[in-house]
């Protein structure tokens, strides 16, 4: 009997099941949107039952269009967005509070009077050195720590040992194993803030900084490892589930980006690039991050990573709050019809500004607006932001000594040729977009195959890797230095707003 990989992607704005084939070929798909929650400035949350229903749904989509028998799928693999913080209880699964989400910001001030602390002790790198990671509300500790103290009665019960702690990959596996498993990988683990990526191991010394009881944390596994199996009831029979992984080291992955130097960027909600550095850790002196990329047989691949907060969601907000046009999928077109010169600039800081500014408060804001400038200026303005914001990028990769040559794409804003023309241009440096552009799924797919040995090794992964197109600069350095000294420029006006330099 032919055997299929059945992949869970979780994202942030909707959850994805795809079966695929051993030839990487999507059988199948399941998709679920799902309602996002502001409550407040700076604040994003999911309602975890919305996770797990529409996680749940995409699977009994997938595996019914599909029409095949049930015992033909050898194995899952779970991709998901990361960092999002996940506190439930363990005897009836139910979350205490809605999901805090990455993107969520309410934690700024707590990592702001961290970072002063540990400047005041004189060890300023304290968690970048035990984590790879800068203190930011994006990750998980702050969001935990913020549910413990603000959760009525949540400290009692956490300590009483009644709740259990997970990143979405987690709270998945929960459930989808009928509350027997309660585990991570090392990936998502290393997005935590609490996890040392060096000793593989919860740190107990940033545990008692933020404040967190160790009952509360899942076991770590490997990325392609044995995490259970589903409930029966869930798809009418068990099926094993065999790896899990962040989602944007799942693209590395998919991407076939395995060895060192390989680089992917990932354009979805929000953007994430990602050097495979191998075996070496490398701490960036230029506040990029050092991820964990997976661990497979309890051997560690790390990477480095700059993380943008906002790429496909500033389409979504010109979608849903100016109301420019009704499909994302327009504003190639409406871009194509701008005044040349990229008049207008905007700097999404909708959430703040991720890598490599790290600046919390930060606003979104929009320069170079006059008379004639219209929808097209604004949606190309849009476009060019999330080019620009992938140039802070790679002018930080320089700086800690590395450069890609060639730049893999992926993610939903990937289908857009302008955008990722200008990326080529700005950036100096081919980009190349795979045939198949469900990276994440693919990657997650392949290792939960690796494990249940429908592949042999990791290098069966690059084998299946084909080019869509290439896209290679067109323009000089002088163009390049021109546009980018104009973004800083607007990055340096929109910071000096709230009283921060650039
Ligand atoms: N042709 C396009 N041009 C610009 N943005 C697009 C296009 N198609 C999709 N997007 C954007 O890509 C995002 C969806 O990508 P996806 O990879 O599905 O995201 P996620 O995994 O974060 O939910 C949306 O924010 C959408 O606005
Ligand atoms: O859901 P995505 O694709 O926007 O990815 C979110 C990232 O994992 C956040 O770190």
């Amino acid at each position: 009997m032919e055997k299929y990989l059945l992949a869970i992607d979780q994202g942030t704005t909707s959850s994805r099941a795809i079966l695929f084939a051993t030839t990487g070929e999507a059988i199948a798909i399941g998709r679920y949107a799902y309602e996002q929650h502001y409550p407040a400035d700076g604040w994003v949350e999911h309602e975890p039952e919305d996770i797990w229903r529409t996680t749940l749904r995409s699977c009994q989509d997938a595996i019914s269009r599909a029409d095949l028998d049930v015992g033909s799928i050898a194995a899952i693999g779970i991709t998901n967005q990361r960092e999002t913080t996940v506190l439930w209880h363990r005897k009836t699964g139910k979350a205490v509070h809605r999901a805090i989400v990455w993107q969520d910001r309410r934690t700024a001030e707590f990592c702001d009077n961290l970072q002063r602390n540990l400047i005041a002790e004189g060890n300023p790198d304290w968690i970048q050195e035990k984590t790879g990671l800068l203190p930011d509300p994006y990750f998980s500790a702050s969001k935990l720590a913020w549910l413990l103290e603000n959760v009525p009665g949540a400290r009692e019960e956490a300590e009483a040992g009644n709740l259990a702690f997970g990143t979405v990959d987690c709270f998945l596996l929960w459930h989808l194993t009928g509350g027997k498993v309660h585990a991570t990988d090392a990936s998502n683990a290393s997005r935590t803030m609490l996890f040392n990526i060096h000793t593989q191991n919860w740190d107990d010394e940033l545990l008692s900084r933020f404040n967190i009881p160790d009952s509360i944390l899942p076991e770590v596994k490997n990325s392609a490892d044995d995490f259970g199996s589903t409930d029966a009831r869930l798809f009418g029979r068990k099926i094993p589930i065999t790896a899990m992984i962040g989602d944007q080291q799942s693209a590395t992955v998919g991407q076939g980006c395995l060895s060192t130097g390989m680089t992917k960027s990932t354009y979805g909600t929000g953007s994430f690039l990602l050097m495979n550095t191998g075996e070496k850790a490398i701490q960036s002196d230029h506040r990029l991050l050092t991820t964990v990329a997976y661990r497979l047989q309890g051997k560690t691949s790390y990477a480095l990573e700059g993380s943008i907060f906002m790429a496909g969601a500033t389409m979504q907000w010109l979608r849903d709050k100016l109301r420019l046009f009704d499909d994302t999928a327009q504003s190639e077109a409406l871009a194509r019809q701008a005044q040349p010169g990229l008049p207008v600039m905007m700097v999404p800081a909708f959430t703040g500004l991720g890598a490599p500014w790290w600046d919390a408060d930060a606003r979104a804001a929009i320069y170079g607006l006059t008379r004639d400038a219209g929808i097209p200026e604004l949606v190309a303005a849009a476009l060019m932001s999330v080019c620009f914001q992938t140039k802070d990028l790679q002018k930080a990769m320089e700086s800690d000594g590395l450069r890609p040559t060639t730049l893999r794409v992926d993610g939903g804003m990937s289908a857009n040729n302008l955008m990722l023309q200008n990326l080529a241009d700005l950036l100096g440096c081919e980009v190349s977009r795979p045939k198949i552009t469900e990276t994440t799924a693919l990657g997650a797919a392949f290792l939960a195959g690796l494990h249940c040995g429908l592949f042999n090794s990791l290098g069966d992964i690059e084998s299946l890797w084909q080019q869509d197109r290439a896209f290679t600069p067109t323009k000089d350095k002088d163009w390049r230095d021109h546009h980018y000294n104009r973004w800083l420029d607007a990055i340096a006006r929109t910071r000096s707003q709230h009283g921060r330099g650039s």
